[in-house]
């Protein structure tokens, strides 16, 4: 497994946010993690990025353990695409870029060739190529979404966690993050809140509610009407497209 978490708990104010929480993503695969608000999805990849520490249990990426990892080699095995992230206003798209690759680059060495590549191919892959030398606060929301993603692909990183990475977003752009994120060689866990996106993009997916993992598996074992019920309070009809055999949910008004 690329990615596994043990008995994760986490919470503050003497509230359980995390609740207990197992999971496995194998190597390549892209898990999507869905539930409503406040279920837990944000503080749960902290956890798995390490950007938080658990009250208890263990997260391992790539067979080592997280919290004896310097944070340096964590930085050049894993990328994290926050929620609303914010970067220094003063600053270019290209700069901003250039900053995934600091956890490759010694004290000592250059800029170098590799670095120019990786900025120039995370720039191509998400549609801002043409914008490198735009100043970072004169981008829209959703191009600053997509610059950010390209901070994360510039790093080069085995496993991405994203949080959100269609938020403002149009239609276009959700779908091709989604499919570049499905494609490319790493693994990723992705929080959602689009249950087709989910059910289009995802290998598997996990559930939470109130921070425990109440369902997990393939989006037409877990995307049931009675689960869409039970967790998120709404009435759907669950269709399969006929191709991918893939669900597609639509929900009812009344
Ligand atoms: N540092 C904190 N102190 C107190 N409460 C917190 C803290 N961090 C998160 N919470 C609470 O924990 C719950 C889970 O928050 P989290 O952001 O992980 O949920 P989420 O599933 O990502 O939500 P959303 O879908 O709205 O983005 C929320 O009720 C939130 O208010």
């Amino acid at each position: 497994m690329t990615v596994t978490a043990k008995n994760l708990v986490w919470g503050a104010q003497r509230k359980t946010i995390v609740n207990n929480v197992s999971l496995d993503v194998a190597e390549g695969e892209t898990l999507g993690l869905i539930g409503p608000n406040g279920s837990g999805k944000s503080s749960l990849l902290r956890l798995l990025s390490g950007l938080r520490a658990p009250l208890s249990g263990r997260v391992e990426i790539l067979g080592q353990d997280i919290a004896r990892v310097s944070r340096k080699t964590l930085a050049r095995q894993l990328a994290f695409v926050q929620q609303n992230a914010t970067t220094d206003t003063n600053v270019s798209v290209r700069d901003v870029v250039r900053l995934g690759r600091t956890p490759h680059r010694s004290a000592l060495a250059g800029w170098t060739a590799a670095d120019e590549a990786a900025v120039s191919a995370a720039l191509e892959r998400v549609e801002m190529a043409g914008r490198r030398a735009q100043a970072w606060q004169t981008l829209s929301g959703g191009e600053r979404q997509r610059v950010h993603i390209a901070r994360a692909l510039a790093q080069s990183p085995r496993v991405m966690f994203l949080d959100e990475p269609t938020n403002h977003l149009d239609i276009h752009h959700q779908i091709e993050i989604l499919r570049m994120v499905r494609r490319l060689d790493v693994t990723s866990v992705v929080a959602l809140h689009d249950l087709n996106l989910a059910a289009t993009f995802c290998d598997r997916i996990v559930v939470l509610q109130a921070g425990a993992v109440v369902a997990c598996g393939t989006p037409a074992g877990v995307l049931t009407p009675p689960l869409l019920r039970d967790v998120f309070q709404v009435e759907a009809e669950v269709t399969f497209e006929p191709q991918t055999a893939r669900p597609h949910i639509r929900f009812r008004a009344a």
